[in-house]
């Protein structure tokens, strides 16, 4: 892999888009974290340039959602959006984009000597980037794009230094078979309602600690994998193959409790290979309702784990997974109790529940049924859920982006003041309300807003609002922490707004402490320093003595508990001091109004409904409790 080098190029001449990238790349100094001898192990990403090629420059286009939209048709696309042909070699117009904001800088910048060969897949393969590929296929353009993500990429450095002594596992493949030994912590299988069984805590955990480490039974190119797996079968342990036939296909779901490994396992193979009947068609079941793509090998390479595969889907996932080689590490995403289940996102939860339906309804063939989407489908109409879902897509600028927002914000705390009569049409609706908690206003919020939130912050960041674009990642992360903690771009934008806080010469205590909170969540103890590596300055922040909290930077962190004596208790921790003439609270049903002036309104949804004259609130400095009592 050539070297980052700037020697050559003349920043000023590229787009604000790519400069920024660049210095981004040489703040983290990559090299530090892969050594050349290292880099130069690891499979190239393209194919080695043409002869006829030499001396031009490749272009990457990552066709993000939130920044691109595109359409294969010139014309097609109704409104005054700008449009964009991107001349190919023989000057044939093969793709119009239909680009947001700073796309069109990106892709000026290969507009004379461009070179693009592989199209991959996006991070979100099945949407909009999904047309530009097919309209770039070959001939014009064959190979070259990968939007591989980022931030798994870096979490996978940044683990691998830390799962103790798995230096090893830095220099492996995706996929590659280590001799990092297995864990299974406090887990253990169990039935749940709706779901057949699953994987639940054995005791409390605090989020970021490891749950298990789980080698992969067999690990593939995607399609080479239903082969693979059976070869394995022949001859692996009498565990591993009763263990596999244990598993769900999706339709049918054997009624045992499958057991967990003891580890270290027994690993006797099969000798007679042809003595067990392995069929075909059986495991390919098996595999389409177990099997993870390795999201670290640009999508190429599955696999399929055995423990993990008891791990059930939630559009609010608690556990977040790592890959390292042919291992999956799988951590707690937030605190959990015993008897909580460890679940994960089959699909992208950061999108509305009619997209999260179909997906999952796709992909799985099983219906969402969780307190997430119950409340969403009740709240919000599929038409004001499409109705959004267009503004987003037609948004052009901050203003619009900033429009959608406030509006989306108020629509929100409507539906959700609408649950204030419970009613028989309403009761099962506000009960899991109820269950979802004080978070839940955060949670309907990020579910429709995610994409144009993120928007916001880059494009911030892009026109050097350095500050204001900490803000912004640090909104994205304080919604993630309700939504989808264990997703990697929670910790991809925690460490975001630290460098963006960095550019704007903001104290970087309360940042670097958070941005190590999430990625402790994600990595293991540690990660955040391994993932800057030499970036001192920034982890100078680290050592700041007010860098107390694993509270999100200017956000409020918010929590319920039941007292003693059964009164119910908020509390709520401030980013900065309040007066009390800063502060009104009322409350209407179970709904709590948190009115705090320079903050804004959080509406807060609490376990059962209560008195509002019975609150008693306390304020002290940075911290403000409210108390209601026990209805008479
Ligand atoms: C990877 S397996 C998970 C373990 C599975 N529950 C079992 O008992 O073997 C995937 C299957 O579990 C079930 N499942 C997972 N998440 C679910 C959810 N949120 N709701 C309903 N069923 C779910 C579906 O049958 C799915 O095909």
């Amino acid at each position: 892999m050539p070297r980052l080098s700037l020697k050559d190029v003349d920043l000023q001449r590229l787009p604000q888009q790519a400069r920024a990238a660049l210095e981004f790349l040489v703040l983290l100094n990559p090299r530090e974290i892969i050594p050349d001898a290292t880099a130069a192990r690891q499979p190239t990403l393209l194919p080695p340039q043409k002869p006829e090629h030499a001396g031009r420059r490749t272009l990457v286009l990552d066709l993000d959602e939130t920044l691109v939209h595109c359409h294969c048709q010139q014309g097609a696309l109704p409104g005054p959006h700008p449009e964009i042909q991107i001349e190919l070699e023989n000057g044939e117009p093969k793709a119009v984009l239909r680009a947001k904001v700073f796309a069109l800088d990106s892709v000026r910048l290969g507009s004379s000597g461009l070179w693009c060969r592989r199209i991959r897949r996006t991070t979100k393969a099945a949407t909009l980037a999904q047309v530009v590929f097919q309209s770039l296929q070959p001939p014009q353009v064959a190979e070259g794009i990968s939007t591989r993500p980022f931030a798994r990429r870096l979490l996978l450095l940044a683990a691998a230094r830390f799962e103790a002594g798995e230096a090893q596992l830095l220099s492996l493949k995706p996929g590659a078979s280590s001799s990092s030994p297995e864990f299974f912590g406090p887990i253990t299988v169990a039935r749940v309602p709706g779901k057949h069984r699953g994987l639940v805590c054995a005791r409390a955990v605090r989020r970021g600690e490891l749950l298990f480490a789980n080698r992969a039974l067999a690990v593939a190119e995607t399609r080479s994998l239903p082969e693979v797996t059976c070869q394995k079968l022949r001859s692996c342990s009498e565990w591993d193959f009763g263990a596999f036939f244990l598993l769900s296909d999706g339709l049918h779901t054997p009624h045992e409790l499958p057991k967990l490994p003891q580890v270290p396992r027994e690993e006797v193979e099969n000798m007679d290979q042809r003595a067990r009947d392995v069929k075909k068609e059986r495991v390919k079941a098996i595999l389409s309702a177990n099997a993870h793509e390795l999201d670290t090998s640009g999508g190429q390479l599955s696999a399929i784990f055995l423990v993990a595969s008891l791990v059930n889907h939630s559009c609010r996932p608690s556990a977040a997974r790592v890959f390292l080689g042919d291992m999956m590490f799988v951590r707690a995403a937030r605190d959990l109790n015993a008897g909580d289940e460890i679940t994960d996102g089959y699909i992208s939860v950061l999108q509305p529940a009619l997209e999260r339906r179909r997906a999952i309804r796709e992909r799985y063939g099983f219906e969402l049924c969780e307190d997430r989407i119950l409340v969403e489908e009740h709240l919000f109409s599929k038409a004001a859920v499409t109705e959004l879902l267009e503004k987003i897509d037609n948004a052009n600028s901050l203003e619009d982006f900033s429009e959608i927002l406030e509006e989306t914000q108020r629509f929100v705390s409507r539906q959700l003041r609408s649950l204030s009569d419970c009613t028989a049409e309403s009761a099962t609706c506000v009960t899991a309300a109820q269950r979802l908690g004080c978070g839940l206003e955060r949670l309907l919020l990020g579910g429709l807003v995610m994409p144009v939130q993120v928007g916001m912050a880059t494009i911030l960041s892009h026109m050097g609002r350095h500050a204001e674009a900490a803000k912004g990642y640090c909104r994205c992360c304080w919604l993630m922490e309700e939504l989808a903690p264990h997703n990697a771009y929670h910790a991809k934008w925690a460490v975001e707004a630290l460098v963006e806080a960095a550019k704007a010469s903001l104290p970087l205590g309360d940042y670097a402490a958070y941005a190590q909170h999430v990625l402790n969540g994600h990595c293991g103890p540690g990660a955040l320093e391994v993932f800057l590596g030499t970036s001192k300055s920034i982890l100078k922040g680290l050592n700041d003595p007010k860098a107390c909290s694993h509270l999100c930077p200017g956000e409020v962190h918010i929590s319920c508990g039941i007292s003693q004596s059964s009164d119910l208790e908020l509390q709520v921790d401030l980013p900065l001091s309040l007066k009390v003439s800063d502060l009104e609270i009322s409350a209407c049903g179970f709904l709590v109004d948190l009115w705090l002036k320079p903050l804004g309104h959080f509406l807060l949804a609490l376990p059962r409904t209560v008195d509002p004259d019975s609150a008693t609130v306390r304020l002290h400095a940075r911290r403000l409790r409210a108390r209601f009592a026990r209805p008479g």
